[in-house]
């Protein structure tokens, strides 16, 4: 009696285990995105390591791309800290990072990088860039933030000049072919212009991407509504690593780095305490037959058929 509980206890642990094993082969059956969420300080060095890590970690539980938030590389206490920090593409941050692309043999979407514009010797302003780059460690694409954050929300105590030192990006580019599907890039505050979403939806993209490093106060407001709205007007997947907690005395993030499906589901959410990451499944065949069994986008009308109220 004895014995035969035992065997039985045994085959029933043997076969959790074969159901546990079953289940995580089964999330490897589709490319894997991690989403992340980190708290980035003016400490470089340090904002490095903990995000290297957090992409370690990714590459370990199958992830081919990892994305990282706007202000991956730091979040600056002041403007002058902001700017004094910035580098080039060819700097030691994006050198870094090519590096590790290449030895981890993953995808980075890096959310917005503080890049030096053209002419930074004598007007000293930076874009805000989010940077793609192959598991070669190659850079594929660089999208310029297009809306910058100029707000005033005194109410909320929330009062920010991003064009204070930031020039806007001069053009949206190309949705980029990569391991977990075709991705539109965007930066925090372009989720709120829904005109671009769309256009990177009719250029490809079956996976929007939105890094981001919303307030507090308009996150607990906004964030979830609009990112699931993207997903459900374009039928893309959203992705939005996020920036969580106290950068600095004077500058917290909302968090709750998000992956959502072409229906609107949300997959992963990091919270909005610390930071993390979340690993989502890019099943494309959900982009398709949500395309397909509701065509949205072939019912649209031409932009000039919206226009003809402002003409009359
Ligand atoms: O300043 C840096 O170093 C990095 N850039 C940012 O944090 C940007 C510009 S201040 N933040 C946003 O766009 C927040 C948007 C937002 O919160 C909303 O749309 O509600």
């Amino acid at each position: 009696m004895l014995t035969s509980r035992c065997i039985v206890g045994i085959t029933a642990l043997y076969l959790r285990r074969q159901i546990k094993l079953q289940n995580r082969m089964s999330t490897f059956t589709r490319p894997v995105a991690a989403v992340c969420q980190v708290t980035a300080t003016p400490d470089k060095q340090a904002n490095f390591s903990a995000c290297k890590k957090l992409v370690e970690e990714a590459k370990t539980q199958g992830a081919s791309m990892v994305f990282l938030p706007e202000g991956f590389d730091y979040i600056g206490s002041s403007r002058e800290e902001t700017l004094s920090l910035s580098e080039s593409l060819k700097g030691d941050i994006i050198s870094q990072y090519t590096q590790l692309a290449r030895k981890l043999e993953v995808w980075l979407s890096l959310g917005g990088f503080h890049e030096r514009g053209p002419d930074w010797e004598s007007d000293r302003r930076i874009y805000n860039s989010h940077i793609i780059i192959n598991d070669k460690g190659d850079i594929v694409s660089v999208y310029r933030k297009s809306h910058l954050f100029d707000v005033e929300l005194p109410e909320k105590g929330v009062s920010l000049k991003e064009s204070a030192f930031t020039i806007p990006g001069p053009s949206l580019v190309p949705p980029v072919q990569t391991p977990v599907g075709k991705v539109g890039l965007g930066i925090c505050y372009d989720l709120r212009f829904p005109e671009l979403s769309l256009a990177l939806q009719r250029t490809g993209a079956e996976i929007l991407t939105y890094p981001s490093a919303f307030t507090v106060a308009t996150g607990a407001a906004h964030w979830e509504v609009l990112l699931r709205a993207r997903a459900i007007e374009t039928q893309c997947f959203v992705l939005a690593a996020a920036q969580v907690g106290q950068h600095h005395e004077k500058r917290s993030s909302y968090g709750h780095a998000l992956a959502v499906d072409p229906w609107g589901e949300v997959l992963g959410d990091c919270g909005g305490e610390k930071p993390g990451m979340v690993l989502v499944e890019v099943d494309l065949e959900k982009v398709k037959s949500t395309r397909r069994n509701m065509p949205v986008q072939q019912h649209r009308r031409d932009t000039k058929f919206y226009q003809s109220l402002e003409e009359s």
